[in-house]
């Protein structure tokens, strides 16, 4: 374990990095972090020994580092430092084997089978194996820092200490180092100490992090814990804001840029004007890319999207990767996958209803289009399973306003509560079971707002915002539904 107690030290007598405590347990990864001259350096050049410590203790599995020689703790401690240059001429290979130097009993004739094949695998590792002959000084930012850090992997320490390792990598190179890490530090226990100025990257990879601010630490714990947005906002004087990582239960830190509230002035309204109306599709296309959650087919999740499209489908529409058929047509009409949400249905798009509402500074513009042939009673358990149907309730609801991600999630809920409603009122059955249906098998929700103007945190039914969708909802709805209703009796 690497222990470092109550540490201060710095530069000609003045004192840079203070009162530092904290342990690195063996196979963990601890990132240390911190504004431009917090003394990230400092710390690091102290735990090396590069730097002498001016109080406290830094101890090695209980022994102090003073008590090593030289040579010991060079096996123990490798150091991939900041802007590594090497004036010589050495080729990759012989730059790498220089690690092996503290394993070696005598410079001379002491190269040992052992030594090769350590340095042969780092290379593989490290993907410098095909630069072993290049000349060192011929290489590329990114490729002579992976041949240091080979030649720190090559001394096979106990603790990797690493000063921005990232520095001239690409992002592939960045992944492949620190999995590459990560797999070492827990299969040969080994310590892992890390600058980073990347917080997504330390937040990624690292076990714990350490915070530095004017050479002290403001806190040591996990990334979920460290990366809080109030705290890196004050230490790094910038606007930031947290989020989930799409796949992993770690924070991710976004920066936010001074046009998005220079933006602000310009609001911008979703009404009628923006809705295309045709028996193929209905599309909304909008100016500014509007904050989504929805199920589309196209587009599903939260995003930012401009396009909105609701395309008709015939009945007998059936297709194994209907994903896929989506964006091809998205993309012989002219959308862009990547900024569309797309909705299928098999209603006739005659029977939309779409409508402004306003309540003072909140407005929405409400999209419906509804088919109750396949309506079903989710409250039924035991049914047999149905194929994919188009037949299909698809709401829209664009809100002019800025919503909290809480109030996305009650909108949903609020319009959805509101069609179960209409459903019962309009007395739709499932007609299976016989019994009043709370919606069809492939119904999907938009929910889209600007993001500008009037700040919105809830959508419950009982706020300012959930009663307009209950109304907007409930009233284009019950039309959608009366007019295909009342088109299939005409037609029968
Ligand atoms: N050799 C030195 N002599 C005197 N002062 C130094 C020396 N090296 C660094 N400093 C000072 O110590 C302070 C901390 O520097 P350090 O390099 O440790 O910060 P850092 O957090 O690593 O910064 P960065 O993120 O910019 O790399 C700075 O004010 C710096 O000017």
């Amino acid at each position: 374990m690497l222990h470092i107690q109550h540490v201060s030290g710095g530069y000609a007598g003045h004192s840079i990095v203070k009162d530092i405590s904290f342990e690195v347990n063996k196979g963990e990864m601890l990132g240390i972090l911190g504004p431009n001259g917090s003394g990230k350096t400092t710390l690091l050049k102290i735990i090396s020994g590069i730097l002498p410590a001016s109080e406290g203790t830094i101890s090695i599995d209980g022994n102090k580092l003073s008590e090593y020689s030289p040579k010991e703790l060079a096996k123990l401690i490798a150091v991939l430092p900041q802007h590594a240059a090497d004036p010589f001429s050495y080729t990759v290979k012989e730059t790498i084997s220089l690690g092996r130097y503290a394993h070696q009993r005598g410079w001379f004739n002491s190269w040992s089978k052992e030594d090769e094949e350590t340095v042969l695998r780092v290379m593989e590792q490290t993907g410098t194996l095909s630069l072993q002959d290049r000349n060192i000084q011929d290489l590329s930012g990114g490729e002579r820092q992976r041949v240091y850090l080979a030649q720190a992997l090559a001394q096979e320490p106990r603790i990797l200490l690493l000063d921005e390792p990232t520095n001239h990598l690409d992002l592939s190179y960045q992944k492949e180092l620190f999995d590459l890490l990560k797999k070492w530090s827990k299969e040969c226990e080994l310590m892992v100490v890390s600058i980073f100025h990347d917080l997504n990257l330390a937040g990624l990879y690292c076990d714990r992090l350490l915070l530095l601010h004017e050479g002290k630490i403001v806190i040591e714990d996990t990334p979920n814990e460290v990366l809080k947005q109030e705290r890196i906002q004050t230490v790094y004087h910038t606007k930031i804001a947290k989020q989930p990582h799409p796949k992993v239960p770690v924070p991710q830190m976004v920066l936010l840029p001074e046009w998005e509230n220079e933006q602000i002035e310009e609001i911008y309204q979703v009404d009628p004007s923006v809705i295309q109306a045709s028996s193929e599709r209905i599309v909304v296309k909008t100016e500014q890319p509007l904050k989504t959650m929805s199920s589309g087919v196209i587009g599903s999740g939260t995003g930012w999207y401009q396009n909105f499209v609701n395309r008709h489908v015939d009945k007998t529409y059936n297709c194994s990767d209907h994903k896929q058929e989506m964006a091809h047509y998205l993309e012989r009409n002219g959308f862009l996958p990547g900024e569309t949400v797309g909705m299928m249905t098999a209603v006739k798009l005659e029977d939309v209803s779409y409508k402004l509402y306003i309540d003072g500074n909140v407005s929405i513009f409400v999209v419906v289009t509804a088919g109750v042939g396949n309506a079903i009673d989710a409250s039924v358990m035991d049914r047999e399973v149905f194929d994919y149907k188009p037949g299909t309730i698809n709401t829209w609801v664009f809100v002019n306003g800025e919503l909290s991600e809480e109030a996305f999630i009650q909108s949903i809920m609020t319009a959805t509560e509101v069609k179960v409603k209409v459903l019962q009122n309009e007395e739709v059955l499932d007609l299976n079971t016989g019994t009043l249906a709370t919606g069809t098998s492939t119904d999907s929700i938009l929910i889209a707002a600007t993001q500008k103007g009037t700040s919105i945190e809830y959508a419950g039914s009982f706020t300012q915002l959930g009663r307009l969708i209950s109304r907007g909802v409930f009233e284009c709805t019950t039309e959608a539904i009366r007019k295909s209703r009342l088109r299939k009796e005409g037609m029968s």
